[in-house]
């Protein structure tokens, strides 16, 4: 692009389409892992890394520092310390020497090779380069920079929204290029960064000391729709921020409305329902960090815990309550909770909340309130949930990030054919090998009793430390075992569906489905454990002809992940049955 402006630019960070194809030695470059966003920003003052060529996007941070006063303070002072890292550095200036890996000002000469060299960094760089003989000595790497409108300035400080700027065409090339879809009127545009849209200071903090340095794509859209007052269903994958997606626009709207209606009778504001206990605790601890300092208490409204506690905490004045639908309702027909104040209902696990066993609880809520903002959000969203949706909400916006109903990419599936007398078996061998095991572990199987039975017999067989978790363990129990399992105590979990969703399980890359749920889309949050923020994780899957009504499913999923299909499975009769079938529809369609 035309580059003035770069010269005043501090830092760059990049989407990646495709993870880097190598481990880089660039320290710089180990942050850049998610093929969808950058884990936390980082200042990346070389641009000119040739691998980072396949940028789809380039958010740059403009120079705080005037120009000609970092020369002055830099000072040519002869004597000064050598500078370690490159972005210490400034700009080489028309005819200065420029260093050969980052092209900032060649202060120094390599005396291994000569090159001009900015810093000690660029100089490990070059030495690494050379060791590892992948790219002539003393040559500039290629520079390919990203053609203008894929270049998006983010000024720190300027909280007018930093893409407010931007034209309608530019807004939606930035929605390609983070693959954000949405429908609907009035969609505000995505944001480049949390600084840009007024968040009180307290939450911007919180954010930061949390390491949320820049929002997800998910967060780009659905914060600014969401502050924007606007009812919202959002898809995405698993793993990729939905929760502070709706948090965030949650504590900031609650704060601000204590801020500006101080009263000592503190009624609930907000309200986040979701399906288990497992994923109330996780989401109610997130909101309590995003709302530290601030106005802002929560309660917890699940089974299991006592509720005469939960009552007291609401009476005492929150603005969040976060609870499964059942224990809620539990509440509300005995004792009065003033809902006149809820103004915005989050329904986590939309498709689940809509699904019967929920859906009429839910719904009781829902009219119990006075017309709240609605925030919907699940990685999959079925035609049945987007039609009961639209239902309960005037102008909802849909935002889908990535690619909707779809296992996350980063989760690596590997379907192993064993037929279910073989299943144990083949678990254990699993287990014991040093080459495949990769623990932590969720084994996830389909009933309260098989995961207890399945935890022991693991804990016989390969003398490992095991436990099971299911809806029919008390509170007290659950939270104890998720606990050991996250603090690294003990290294394989058996688990029902009460971890299938939304679970955050940090430290999680393995997942085994050990009994195949009755759903693909259960399927695609199960395995979604595998991997958070773009991690690679793996699911190892076993499938036999039981699971014969979902083996067309299954394919597509797998061939459309570019998965291996086992023989057993791309020859079955179901699956090939069930694609013949869908292609004489087609062929109908077309000749109609
Ligand atoms: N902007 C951000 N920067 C850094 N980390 C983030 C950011 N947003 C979320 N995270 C972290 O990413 C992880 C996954 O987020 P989260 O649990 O919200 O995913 P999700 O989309 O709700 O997944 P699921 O569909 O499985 O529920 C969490 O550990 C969360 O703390």
């Amino acid at each position: 692009p035309p580059l003035p402006s770069l010269q005043n630019l501090s830092s760059a960070v990049c989407l990646l389409p495709v993870k880097p194809q190598r481990p880089s030695p660039d320290p710089l470059l180990l942050s850049l892992q998610s093929p969808l966003w950058p884990c936390p920003r980082r200042l990346v003052p070389a641009l000119h890394l040739s691998l980072f060529d396949k940028c789809k996007l380039w958010i740059m941070e403009e120079d705080k520092k005037d120009n000609k006063q970092d020369m002055a303070n830099n000072g040519e002072a002869t004597g000064s310390p050598i500078k370690e890292r490159c972005w210490n550095q400034r700009e080489a200036l028309p005819g200065e020497p420029s260093c050969v890996i980052c092209g900032r000002y060649g202060e120094y000469i390599c005396d291994e090779t000569d090159d001009d060299i900015c810093s000690m960094e660029c100089k490990e760089i070059l030495l690494g380069r050379l060791a590892n003989s992948r790219r002539p000595v003393g040559v500039s790497p290629s520079v390919r920079f990203p053609v203008t409108d894929e270049c998006f300035y983010v000024r720190d400080g300027d909280h007018k929204s930093d893409s407010e700027s931007l034209t309608s065409d530019q807004i939606e090339a930035l929605r390609r290029r983070i693959e954000i879809q949405v429908k609907g009127e009035f969609v505000p545009p995505p944001i480049l960064s949390f600084s840009s849209c007024t968040l009180p200071q307290k939450l911007q903090q919180n954010l930061e000391s949390a390491g949320y340095e820049l929002p997800t794509p998910v967060q780009m859209q659905a914060i600014p729709a969401a502050l924007f007052g606007k009812n919202l269903l959002v898809s995405a994958d698993t793993g990729s921020g939905k929760t502070a997606s709706f948090l965030v626009p949650v504590v900031s709207h609650c704060a601000n409305y204590r801020f500006k209606h101080p009263s000592d009778h503190k009624n609930p504001l907000a309200m986040v329902l979701t399906p288990t206990r497992e994923l109330c605790v996780q989401v109610e601890e997130q909101a309590k960090m995003l709302g530290k300092g601030l106005p802002f208490k929560t309660a917890l409204v699940v089974g299991g815990d006592a509720m005469a506690g939960q009552i007291y905490r609401i009476q005492q004045g929150v603005e969040l309550i976060v609870g499964t639908p059942g224990r809620l309702i539990d509440i509300l027909t005995k004792h009065d909770i003033e809902l006149d104040e809820v103004s915005v209902l989050v329904l986590d696990e939309v498709d689940c909340m809509l699904q019967r066993g929920f859906r009429d609880q839910v719904m009781q809520i829902f009219r119990a309130l006075r017309q709240p903002q609605i925030l919907m959000y699940s990685a999959t969203i079925p035609p049945e949930a987007e039609k009961m949706a639209n239902s309960m909400a005037n102008d909802l916006i849909f935002v889908s990030a990535g690619k909707p109903n779809r296992p996350n990419c980063s989760v690596k599936q590997v379907v192993i054919w064993v037929e279910s007398k073989q299943k144990k078996q083949k678990l254990f061998e699993i287990l014991m090998s040093k080459q495949h095991f990769k623990p932590p572990v969720v084994v996830f199987v389909s009933s309260r009793l098989g995961a207890d039975l399945l935890s022991e017999a693991i804990i016989v067989t390969t003398k490992m430390r095991a436990l099971s978790i299911h809806g029919e363990k008390p509170m007290k129990e659950r939270r104890e075992s998720l606990r050991s399992f996250l603090m690294g105590e003990v290294s394989v979990i058996v688990a029902t569906g009460v971890l299938g969703r939304g679970v955050d399980l940090l430290g999680v890359r393995q997942v085994i489905v050990f009994d195949m749920p009755n759903s693909i889309k259960e399927y695609v949050h199960q395995i979604g454990r595998a991997s958070r923020l773009g991690e690679e994780g793996t699911a190892l899957v076993f499938v036999n002809e039981e699971n014969k009504n979902l083996f067309r499913e299954l394919v597509e999923v797998l061939r459309s992940s570019g998965a291996a299909v086992p023989r057993e499975l791309a020859n079955s009769r179901y699956t090939m049955a069930s694609f013949s079938v869908g292609q004489r529809q087609k062929k109908r369609k077309h000749s109609c």
